[in-house]
């Protein structure tokens, strides 16, 4: 049966014959934030004394519907960056999230830290429009992009000036993954069968990475005592999208976060 990642997937490949015909690859050169000096999202995230947050923009999702009406992605990025994220991943994807490439620009003129493009990226099409859009990484799904194909858009990412970020669900995955290529693995904890959220189960598949790898738990997470347990394990980042969006700042609820995450590290030195 599919999976809602196969659906998305599809959806994407349909809606980028139309995009290519509207912008060319070579459009994409002459946009202002093509020329920008990227920022560095792996060494924003492996520089975190604890577990580096990267906070998401995120107005919707297939999981949960609408999950913020208040939605203001500049102001959001602005927030995020003062409560103390490490960088900032901007869902782009129509169709299933509500999101928008815009959303990314407008992030990338508010703040100075990495931007991460969350989105299907199936084609190197993709990745020189996330640097056009003022992107600093991009996320690369092995699920979605098994052996060469995922190759090739590693080696797009690098000759963009951009850094990726491989995104897997099971050790299926992870056995497809190049290492020599991947400095930044994420493990996304949802199942996409029926949405439950393991983290143990992601933090087992992140500890396969070879040493030296920047580790990332996604999905799922919301406190401080997860953030904890991330600690304990070694991991360097978190992805956190729906629990700060759900909150009337989430840049507060970042800061917040993190102090609470001080307190338990100090409570058990
Ligand atoms: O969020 C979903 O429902 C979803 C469904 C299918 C594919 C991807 C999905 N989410 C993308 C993400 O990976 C998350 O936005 C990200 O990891 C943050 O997760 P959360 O903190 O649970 O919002």
């Amino acid at each position: 049966m599919p999976t809602i990642l196969d659906e998305i997937v599809e959806q994407t490949a349909r809606d980028l014959g139309k995009r290519k015909k509207k912008i060319s690859f070579k459009d994409f050169e002459s946009f202002e934030c093509y020329e920008q000096e990227a920022r560095d999202f792996k060494k924003a995230l492996s520089s975190s004394p604890d577990v580096a947050i990267i906070a998401e923009i995120k107005k919707a999702s297939p999981s949960k519907g609408l999950i913020r009406k208040d939605f203001n992605p500049r102001e959001i990025a602005g927030q995020y960056q003062e409560g103390g994220a490490s960088a900032i991943s901007v869902l782009t994807d129509e169709p299933a999230f509500k999101g928008k490439l815009e959303y990314l620009e407008e992030a990338s003129r508010e703040v100075s830290i990495p931007l991460l493009r969350k989105d299907f990226i199936i084609d190197p099409y993709q990745v020189k429009e996330a640097k056009a859009y003022g992107a600093d990484a991009v996320l690369l799904i092995a699920t979605v992009t098994e052996g060469q194909q995922l190759d090739e858009l590693l080696h797009a990412a690098r000759e963009f000036g951009v850094q990726a970020l491989v995104e897997c669900y099971s050790e299926n995955d992870l056995k497809n993954v190049t290492f020599e290529l991947v400095d930044i693995l994420g493990v996304n904890n949802r199942d996409l069968r029926n949405f439950e959220v393991d983290l143990h189960r992601g933090v087992e598949l992140l500890q396969q990475a070879p040493e030296g790898t920047v580790l990332v738990s996604e999905s799922g997470l919301s406190s401080a005592e997860n953030l904890k347990f991330l600690f304990d394990e070694k991991i360097d980042a978190a992805l956190i999208g729906e629990y700060f969006m759900r909150q009337p700042n989430p840049g507060k609820a970042v800061s917040n976060m993190k102090k609470q995450l001080q307190k338990l590290i100090t409570e058990t030195e």
